[in-house]
This record gives C-alpha cells, structure tokens and sequence, in this order.
C-alpha cells in the first residue's frame, strides 16, 4: 500500500492504455459494433494522443518521437508504427512540391496534404505548419487561417514559427481553444533574414534571446515547442526551465523531451543538402533504384509481365473470337454503333 502511494500512479496509467495494444485492442473490441469489427481486422488500434498524454510522457522523462508526414501512406505509417505526434511540416514545400523555400507554400496547398495526412493519421496528434503569411499580418487573421486548418485539414493543433513578437498570437489561439506548438531557436521560413539556414544561440545573448522566446510562448499557452538548430546545453537548459510545455528537438541535443526529423531526411529519401542534425535511419533511396532499375529492365527484356501476370480466356472462346473477328470489317462496326 505504502509502496503504491510513492509512485506517480497517474502516470503509469497513461503509458499502460497508450502503448499495451492488446488492452486498447480489448476495449475496442468490447465497444465495437460488429460491422465495424470487420474494418478493425486483427490490427490493434491506437488509442488517441492527447496533448494531457504528452505532458504525461515528458513528466516521466519519456522521450516523444514526432515525424513529418505530407501524404496517406505516410500519415498512415506513423499511425502503424506508434509514432506519437505526426507533424505535416510545411518542409513539404521543399521535399515534396520541388519549391526551393518554404514561403513558397500557399496555405490552400497545406490543406490539401493535412486532408490527405489525416486520412492515414488517427492516433498520434496531428500538428500542421502554419505557411509563411498566414499567422503573421495579425493575431485574427492567424485565428482564421487555423480554424481552416483545423475545420478543413483535420488538424489537431497548429505549429508557428517565431518569438516574442508571436506572443499576442499564441495567446489568442489557444483562447479560442487551438493549440500551438510554438518553433523557436533556427526558423527557415526567416532564412532570407537570416541569412541562411544558420545554428541560432550561439553567442550568450543570443541563446538568451531564445530563452526569454520559449518562456514567453509557454507563458501564452504553447502546449509545446521546437527547439530547431541550437546548441544542445541550452536545448536541455530550456527545457529544464519550462514548467510544462514539452521541447520537441531537431538539432538541440538529446536532453529535449522529443525530437522530431523530416521523413526523407530519416528515410535518405532527400537529394537535396543535409544539415548536421540529419541521421538516415534507413535507404529507402537504394531500395527506389533497385525497383526501377529492375522493372525497366524486365519490360525491356519482355519478362514482365509474365504468364502468372497476365489474364487467360478459354480456349474455345477465343477460337470463336477469332472466326468473328477474321469477319468484322470496318462497316459491320458503324452499323453497330
Ligand atoms: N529536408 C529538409 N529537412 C529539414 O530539416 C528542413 C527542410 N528540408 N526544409 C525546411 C527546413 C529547412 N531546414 C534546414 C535546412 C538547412 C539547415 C542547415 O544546413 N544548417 C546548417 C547550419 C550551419 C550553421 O549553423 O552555420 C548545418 O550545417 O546544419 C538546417 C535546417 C530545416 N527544414
Ligand atoms: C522540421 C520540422 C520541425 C518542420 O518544421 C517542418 O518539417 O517543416
Ligand atoms: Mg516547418
């Protein structure tokens, strides 16, 4: 009894219902219509992430992983494969629509890949990128092209790029009941300012300047941020000082509460340059050329498709076709039609 008071009982509860599939298969199953036990199959489904899950998971210092989907399969990838936040980057810009910067992405180009995202995407929470110009002129026309990305994507929360000057903004979104994840240190939809996709935080005044960003924005209400392209000391530093809003990382060291990658760049999918926060997990490039090279090189040689791959007709059938078709004439078609 004594035993069970010391430990963070809340908490164990939470990482029990999200990650045992078989408890959240159970109760499914329990609640499930039979016709929709048909479409649940043998897979077990996840039970939704809630922002209340996340602050749960960094609480008891369990890493988060978030990753970047632009599509249906790849949404439901991270659906699949117990990713907990799938995060529709506006990095899509650039590694799916072949733009050569962010700002290029128009905000009704975003919708149309969060619809398709969340099609795949149920569990883990949905978080889209707000384009370059749509949450900056002021904080109404920020609430009204959230309410589109919620209303029309099917986004569970909004992720803005910026600092003190977005503090206004944050605070009337999630007044309104839209959560933001708030992105602070490197901002690429800032790269011209910056001159370049450049590490922020480097100097003391600087790493200071992304500090006082962070306070501010979790003191607006930011259920959560990301630290992009900072020294790792004060990634952990932040996230110390924090009282509940989770960092999710990307080139801020391992001591944020998550970090988060871009699909390609995990995948080695992205031909484009790599920043020093980049590790490939898989080759999925090779695996691409190998299909190709292989299917290009059956048709050629006319082994694909072969008889397995191809339709039958019976024999009779197709001796009787021949007679009638010996006989057609262009005519007999005309009179037809
Ligand atoms: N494929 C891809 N991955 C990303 O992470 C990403 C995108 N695209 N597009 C949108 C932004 C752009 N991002 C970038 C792009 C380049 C660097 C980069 O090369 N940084 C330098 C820093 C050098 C310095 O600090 O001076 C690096 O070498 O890491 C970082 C982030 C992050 N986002
Ligand atoms: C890399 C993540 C944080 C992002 O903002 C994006 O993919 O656009
Ligand atoms: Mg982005």
């Amino acid at each position: 009894m004594a035993k069970r008071a010391q430990r963070p009982k809340q908490l164990l509860d939470f990482s029990a219902s999200l990650y045992d599939p078989f408890r959240a298969c159970s109760r499914r199953w329990m609640s499930a219509r039979p016709e929709e036990r048909q479409v649940v199959g043998t897979a077990a489904p996840r039970k939704k992430v809630t922002i209340q899950h996340l602050h749960a998971l960094r609480a008891s210092r369990t890493p988060i992983t978030m990753l970047t989907a632009y599509d249906f399969p790849t949404g439901r990838a991270c659906e699949t494969h117990g990713v907990d936040i799938t995060l529709v980057g506006d990095s899509l810009a650039q590694v799916c629509l072949g733009y050569d910067s962010t700002t290029r992405l128009t905000l009704d180009e975003m919708l149309h890949h969060i619809r398709a995202v969340a099609r795949g995407s149920h569990a883990p929470l949905l978080v889209a990128d707000m384009p370059f110009g749509t949450y900056l002129a002021s904080p109404e026309d920020a609430v009204r092209n959230a309410v589109r990305i919620v209303r029309e994507g099917g986004a569970d929360a909004v992720k803005l790029e910026g600092g003190l000057e977005l503090v206004d903004t944050v605070r009337r979104l999630t007044s309104v009941g839209i959560p933001v994840m708030a992105h602070v240190g490197l901002l690429p939809q800032r790269h011209v300012a910056l001159s370049g996709y450049r590490m922020q935080g480097r100097d003391a005044e600087s790493a200071l300047g992304v500090l006082k960003s962070a306070l501010a924005l979790e003191e607006a209400g930011a259920f959560a941020m990301v630290l992009e392209a900072i020294p790792h000391a004060l990634g952990t530093y932040i996230t110390q000082r924090l009282r509940h809003a989770a960092t999710i990382g990307i080139g801020a060291g391992a001591g944020t509460d998550g970090q988060v990658l871009v699909w390609d760049d995990l995948m080695g999918t992205w031909h484009g340059h790599q920043a020093k926060f980049v590790r490939r997990f898989a080759d999925v490039k090779s695996e691409v050329e190998k299909g190709i090279r292989a299917y290009s090189e059956a048709v050629r040689e006319r082994s694909f498709p072969a008889g397995a791959e191809s339709y039958d007709m019976p024999k009779a059938q197709w001796e009787r076709f021949q007679q009638l078709a010996d006989e057609c004439r262009v005519g007999d078609v005309a009179k037809d039609a």
